[in-house]
């Protein structure tokens, strides 16, 4: 018996589906039993020659079978129920813990292993939930109650099996370190296969182009020769607890058997109490049986428990109130009647409010304790101009704004809009890498369904210099492959410069969002950003400050901290 604290958890969240899981079970092993007196029965009729006797229990056995098969359909059903709502379960706390910033960021995470622990670990875990345990709930139940009957018929015999149940619980414990250091070592190979593909089939163009095809070939084979001896591993600790296990069930069993000689050969004995002992002590054995199997089916689906758990998978629904509930909060969209707000403004009184702005003040931040990558940042973006900020690459820009967008908490110092602490959906941002989904250019432009009016779309798509190249391809209705691979950069940075356009949000972050863009589309984004700035507060990253609007409010970022830089005109001159 090995007892996952967290699925069993997760699956205790559940109780209604759990009960409707376990009541079927246990009326299956009640008629197990019930087969089990009545063939007792039958067999001492016949031994007596009572053979009338003997076909009406029979008869009975056959009724039982039959119910048995019905009841066993619906537990299956039911236990399957469970099984997938609990799946839903993790794999929906697994997201939210995989999408809070801070888990984005983390470099040590790779996608492809992320995947991986989302929908196989996740899958992974079913046979614990839908199989071993409810057969642990319900082997709680029955095997006491038949061990009671067997007492009833003959104390030595239910002795020998209390202990013997005892034993095949207990004895798998011996290794059980083991068998969860087996199985995560077995999950970990899988998860190191599936990062390692899905980085290589990313990265196909880039390894065809540099010759290294090969070299990533022998890679996946070594990794996929480690998984399948890890998985040998495994199961060979897996069967092993199956082995002792059945070791203690057979000793358990003969010594009961030697009970029912003992009983048959004391003067006066009763034929069915011995065939009764026989029956009993396999019936009480029968749930540690079940037990067995369903842990051997399941076991390799364990070793993604741990990562489940990293992930916070396992957290209970609503009580991620902090890190990820606040970062849920700043996705939420603001949107208003006239959506391309500094086109046409927005109605959002935010947006409009004049106020001191976005004052971020005394701001640290570090990576890696000791090496700060803001260190007393200090800055004020009003509405009625751009305000950039320049530095050499790694000076800690996009940082920078990933405070400003809550992405990263800062060891020290805050980030208010118009004297209030700044919400993630006061935020819109064109990062620079931007990311486009597959669906319409409609969904890109619009990915939270508000519904904005095919006018407000165009504007935001003119305003941002895509309209024509939307209408090249179709329309609004156009498809858009998957991370915007079939549009060229520049395309894909202007779409998102609408789409950020079209949140109607106060403040607009733009990581260098001109960067792919040729001269004269550069120029006509940045003038519509001026003029956007009217009435948001817009802060512009980049590394070429000459190509900005004039009266642009320059800064520089170096060595931590921020300062005026050179107007753009006078670096020009
Ligand atoms: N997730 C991370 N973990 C550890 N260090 C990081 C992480 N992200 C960035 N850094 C480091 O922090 C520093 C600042 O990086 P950042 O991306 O903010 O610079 P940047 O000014 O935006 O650069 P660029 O202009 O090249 O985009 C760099 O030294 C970078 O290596």
């Amino acid at each position: 018996m090995m007892i996952v604290k967290e699925l069993t958890r997760a699956a205790a969240r559940r109780p209604r589906e759990v009960v409707a899981a376990v009541a079927p079970a246990l009326l299956v092993n009640a008629l197990y039993v019930g087969q089990a007196v009545a063939l007792a029965h039958a067999l001492a009729a016949a031994a007596r020659g009572r053979l009338q006797e003997a076909l009406f229990s029979l008869g009975a056995v056959a009724l039982m079978t039959l119910v048995r098969v019905g009841v066993a359909l619906v537990q299956a059903s039911a236990a399957s129920q469970l099984g997938a709502r609990v799946r839903l379960d993790v794999r929906a706390a697994g997201l939210r813990g995989v999408l809070r910033p801070e888990a984005l960021r983390d470099p040590a995470r790779r996608p492809g292993a992320l995947r991986a622990t989302l929908s196989d670990g996740v899958d992974g875990v079913d046979a614990y939930v839908s199989a071993y345990y409810p057969a642990l709930l319900t082997l709680a139940i029955a095997t006491p109650a038949v061990l009671l009957g067997l007492a009833w018929v003959s104390w030595p015999a239910a002795l020998v099996v209390a202990v013997g149940v005892a034993l095949a619980l207990l004895a798998p414990k011996a290794w059980s370190r083991l068998m969860a250091r087996r199985s995560q070592e077995q999950w970990e190979s899988y998860e190191g296969l599936a990062a390692e593909l899905s980085e290589a089939l990313r990265g196909m163009q880039t390894l065809r182009a540099l010759g290294r095809v090969p070299w990533s070939r022998r890679r996946i084979h070594a990794r996929s020769e480690r998984l399948r001896q890890q998985t040998e591993r495994a199961m060979r600790a897996s069967l092993a607890e199956t082995a002792l296990t059945d070791l203690a069930i057979q000793g358990a069993l003969a010594a009961a058997a030697a009970c029912a000689v003992v009983e048959a050969l004391a003067p006066g004995s009763v034929a069915s109490q011995t065939y009764l002992i026989l029956m009993l002590s396999g019936e009480a054995f029968r749930p540690v049986r079940e037990l067995s199997k369903q842990w051997h089916a399941g076991y390799l689906g364990l070793g993604a428990v741990a990562g489940l758990r990293d992930i916070g998978a396992f957290e209970a629904g609503e009580t991620r109130q902090t890190q990820g509930a606040t970062a849920a909060a700043r996705e939420t969209p603001v949107t208003s009647a006239g959506a391309v707000a500094g086109v046409a403004p927005a109605a959002d009184p935010a947006t409009e409010a004049p106020g001191e702005g976005l004052r971020v003040s005394a701001v640290r931040f570090a990576y890696e304790e000791g090496r700060p990558v803001l260190d007393g940042v200090n800055l004020r973006a009003e509405r009625g101009g751009l305000t950039a900020i320049v530095g050499a690459s790694g000076a800690g820009k996009s940082t920078l704004f990933d405070v400003v967008l809550g992405f990263v908490e800062p060891g020290h110092g805050s980030v208010r809009l118009d004297g209030a602490p700044l919400r993630a959906r006061d935020v819109a941002l064109v990062s620079q890498h931007p990311v486009l989904f597959e669906g319409t250019v409609r969904d890109n432009l619009d990915p939270a369904g508000t519904g904005h009016a095919d006018a407000a779309l165009e504007e935001a798509c003119r305003a941002a210099g895509v309209w024509e190249d939307v209408l090249a391809r179709g329309g609004l209705e156009a498809s858009v492959a998957e991370s915007g691979r079939d549009l060229s950069g520049g395309q894909l940075q202007r779409l998102a410069v609408a789409r950020a356009l079209l949140t109607g949000r106060p403040v607009l972050l733009l990581d260098e969002p001109t960067s792919a863009l040729d001269e004269a589309t550069a120029a006509s984004v940045l003038s519509t950003l001026r003029r956007v700035a009217e009435h948001r507060v817009v802060l512009v990253s980049t590394h070429r400050p000459g190509e900005l609007p004039l009266d642009t409010r320059v800064l520089a970022l170096s060595e931590g901290r921020l300062a005026p830089a050179p107007a753009p005109s006078e670096e020009n001159a």
